[in-house]
């Protein structure tokens, strides 16, 4: 006894040794400067020099001045700003371990939506969330997926051959379509679908009611969401009910049509038919009460991600200007855009896909490799406009001391996606859309796969392979069948839509088949000759 008295003893004279320890290097490291940054004023902060619907332009001029490593305030909220990939990948990736909590936004829990992966802090459930992703979406085994999302693809290119004044609606079932196939084994309804439209339903909701102001208010008084609804200010409160029944539903219809699915025997291979046979799910749901939840909510993210709800509500707690818009659609707007503005590329593209090719039938991922034009117009079309140009940002876990700069615990890290697209040294003439930058002397694409692009450390994008999949799909069909053309008259100027994701603004363009012979009937059969060929 008197010997377990004395190591308890030693035990707790190590742990306060061990706390005195790290209270001193706190307070040391307390003690260091800052990063540098913008004079601030009181309560507000930077918001007056901040660009609110461009804040990556402002971001980035202040970067020229402040430096790579950046501290902002904004509102309440203190921003640390990372403008070089050096430094992110120093902290967000090396130092993963401090830089991968996300901020708690009391107003999203509020709307039933706190339990989305994006949202959820760094911990053992945020691991089993990603757990699960990687089981379905690491490069591997995406792979399995990529008939589908293929077919997806040339669906959606004989659409826009019957049918391209209504490209954009096109565009918009065709990222979700993936998804919810990959996701549930779902195949979406052309119009009025009940899980899309729960989806939509909560993000409309949370994007009218979350307004930036209040999130600013309710993140400083937390305890206003204690009041009652008719309190004035408040009655947010009962849309907040409505918005948690269509969110219950985005979560619970479809893994109800899988474990439907599943007991017919019908279930196509998913994420979630997988997951609820490995976990045994499929007889006794009770047995695993957490990780039911777990599957319904990491999922649920997934398909919430094509109308950029993850995005949308990080966003928020910046108190930002938000746009709903989805990664995978925007990124092939800015292909169409950078394909009008630059057909002298266009044309290389063609050329060899004709020549890889040619006119017999449609590309499929076997003809990838020998295809590096392709991907290197893909990874310009990425750094020309990243369209989450400051990432989603991540939340430090605790202090930490950087080149002699103290960071402290909690601040938001932003990516500055935008500044790292622009670096000149990398990226000669950024402004110029340039596939060949991605071209090795040898002919061969270079290393640079752009993959900042999908953030950073622990938290970059689980979704990336499967989005790198849609793109190439989506992009090597349409050039394939169709010639990208700025409409007959006077040039638009397009605009865009900004928020924590860019994308642009309806605008007018020509989709010209290549070939004089191509129709929608020769179309379908060169479609089924491709899918033939897998
Ligand atoms: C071009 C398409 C896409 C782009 C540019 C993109 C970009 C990003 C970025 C920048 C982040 C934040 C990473 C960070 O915190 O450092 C993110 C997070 C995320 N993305 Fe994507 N994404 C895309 C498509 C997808 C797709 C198709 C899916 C789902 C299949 C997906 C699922 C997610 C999820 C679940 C997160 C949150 C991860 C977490 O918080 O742990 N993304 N994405």
């Amino acid at each position: 006894m008197p010997i377990a008295f004395d190591a308890n003893l030693g035990g707790l004279a190590g742990v306060i040794c061990l706390a005195l320890l790290v209270s001193r290097i706190r307070k040391s490291a307390s003690s260091l400067p800052l990063p540098p940054g913008p004079p601030s004023i009181p309560f507000l902060g930077n918001v007056i020099g901040l660009k609110p619907d461009t804040v990556w332009l402002s971001y980035t001029e202040w970067a020229v001045k402040y430096g790579e490593i950046m501290y902002t305030t904004t509102l309440n909220q203190r921003v640390l700003v990372i403008s070089s990939e050096r430094v992110a990948t120093d902290l967000m990736d090396k130092r993963s371990n401090i830089y991968s909590d996300r901020l708690q936004m009391a107003l999203v829990d509020v709307f039933g939506l706190g339990v989305l992966t994006s949202s959820i802090p760094y911990g053992p459930l945020w691991r089993k969330h990603r757990r699960l992703y990687h089981q379905v979406f690491q490069e591997r085994s995406a792979l399995r997926y990529r008939p589908q999302q293929l077919q997806k693809a040339y669906n959606m290119v004989e659409q826009f051959m019957e049918d391209p004044e209504h490209y954009l609606e096109h565009l918009q079932s065709y990222a979700a379509a993936v998804v919810m196939s990959i996701v549930y084994g779902y195949d979406i309804y052309p119009i009025n679908d009940p899980i899309i439209n729960a989806a939509k339903i909560s993000i409309d909701m949370v994007t009218k009611v979350a307004t930036p102001e209040k999130s600013a208010i309710i993140a400083v008084f937390p305890s206003l969401l204690k009041l009652p609804a008719w309190f004035p200010g408040m009655s947010f409160l009962n849309d907040s009910i409505i918005c948690r029944k269509y969110a219950d539903e985005m979560f619970d219809l479809p893994y109800e049509y899988v474990k439907k699915s599943l007991a017919e025997g019908v279930a196509k291979p998913s994420m979630v038919s997988d997951a609820i046979q490995r976990y045994k799910l499929d007889s006794d749901e009770t047995s695993d009460p957490e990780m039911t939840q777990v599957i319904k909510c990491s999922s649920a993210t997934a398909f919430a991600e094509s109308f950029h709800l993850v995005k949308a509500c990080a966003l928020k707690s910046l108190s930002l200007f938000l746009a709903a818009s989805d990664t995978t659609n925007a990124t092939i707007l800015v292909f169409f855009i950078a394909m009008m503005q630059n057909p002298e590329i266009q044309a290389r593209a063609h050329a060899e896909l004709d020549r890889v090719v040619g006119d017999k039938r449609l590309p499929v991922f076997e003809d990838r490799a020998a295809l590096p034009y392709i991907d290197a117009l893909i990874r310009e079309v990425r750094r020309w406009r990243p369209i989450t140009p400051i990432g989603v940002p991540h939340a430090t876990v605790e202090d930490d001391v950087y080149e002699g700069y103290y960071i402290p615990k909690g601040v938001a890290v932003v990516s500055n996606l935008w500044a790292i697209s622009r670096n000149e040294a990398k990226y000669p003439s950024p402004e110029t859309f340039r596939p060949e930058r991605f071209i090795g002397p040898d002919g061969e694409l270079t290393d640079d796969t752009v993959q900042w692009s999908f953030g950073f450390g622990r938290r970059i994008c689980p979704g990336r392979h499967i989005a790198d999949a849609a793109l190439w799909g989506a992009i090597a069909s349409f050039l394939a069948v169709f010639r990208i053309e700025k409409p007959d008259g006077p040039e638009e100027e397009i605009k865009w839509k900004h928020g924590l994701t860019i994308c642009p603004l309806p605008f007018k363009c020509k989709f010209v088949p290549r070939r004089d012979d191509i129709n929608p009937t020769k179309l379908k059969s060169l479609i089924e000759l491709s899918m033939g060929s897998w």
